[in-house]
């Protein structure tokens, strides 16, 4: 594949969003073609994924296994490898990705379930040439999003980044496409530092 294929991770809140776009607007100031996406994408199927987490992962009135979470937006993504990213990489364009499967490894791996079954599920997709991994403490996460509901919610809520905070940095351990960038830094530093990695990515090429 000939373009390049660059993607944000990190707990929520943590900026993926802001700096995915911005990003997209430096490449394409220098003339690249891009194509800025997201999981769970905007489809039919990604749209049932994302509603269904929010109300919790419940089905007619019972909650779904983690299994089929993860097999849901395993499926989202299969349809996004397939109809989005491969494409468009084979036109030579540059791709970024909020998100992708290193998210079902993060969280699905926090709600349980096994890292490596989780890694085999998602074989089907290609690796990126650059993970950039927006680091920040849960607590400021929680701050960000304003997820303010009763107190044993947030509790749970607040526990439940810690595990995906770290099961990210395990992941950047684990996979050399990672890049640890501090997300604690204001917008414009963060955008600075994510310009020098993925630089340095094209003076590689
Ligand atoms: N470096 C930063 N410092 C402070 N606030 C920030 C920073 N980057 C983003 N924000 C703010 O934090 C909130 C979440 O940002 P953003 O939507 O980019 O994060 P995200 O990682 O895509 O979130 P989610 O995973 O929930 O979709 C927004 O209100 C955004 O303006
Ligand atoms: C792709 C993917 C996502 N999730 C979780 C992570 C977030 O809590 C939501 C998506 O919210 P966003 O505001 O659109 O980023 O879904 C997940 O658990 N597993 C995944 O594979």
């Amino acid at each position: 594949m000939d373009g390049l294929f660059i993607v944000f991770e990190g707990i929520d809140g943590a900026g993926k969003s802001t700096q995915a776009r911005l990003l997209a607007e430096w490449f394409r100031e220098k003339g690249y073609d891009v194509v800025l996406t997201k999981e769970p994408t905007d489809s039919e199927l990604g749209n049932f994924v994302k509603r269904l987490i929010l109300i919790g992962g419940i089905i007619n009135g019972g909650r779904i296994s983690h299994e089929a979470e993860a097999l849901l937006f395993a499926a989202d993504r299969a349809e996004h490898v397939k109809k989005v990213i491969e494409p468009a990489l084979r036109e030579g364009k540059v791709v970024i990705s909020d998100r992708y499967f290193y998210s079902s490894l993060a969280y699905q791996w926090a709600r349980g379930l096994d890292v490596e079954w989780l890694i085999s599920v998602n074989s089907f997709a290609p690796r990126p040439h650059l993970v950039i991994l927006l680091d920040l403490p849960a607590k400021e996460s929680m701050r960000r999003v304003r997820l303010r509901g009763a107190e044993s919610e947030f509790d749970k809520l607040l526990e439940l980044q810690r595990k995906v905070r770290e099961n990210y940095l395990k992941l950047a351990e684990r996979f050399p496409e990672f890049r640890i960038v501090n997300a604690m830094a204001p917008v414009e530093d963060i955008h600075r530092d994510v310009v020098a990695l993925v630089e340095h990515e094209l003076l590689r090429r």
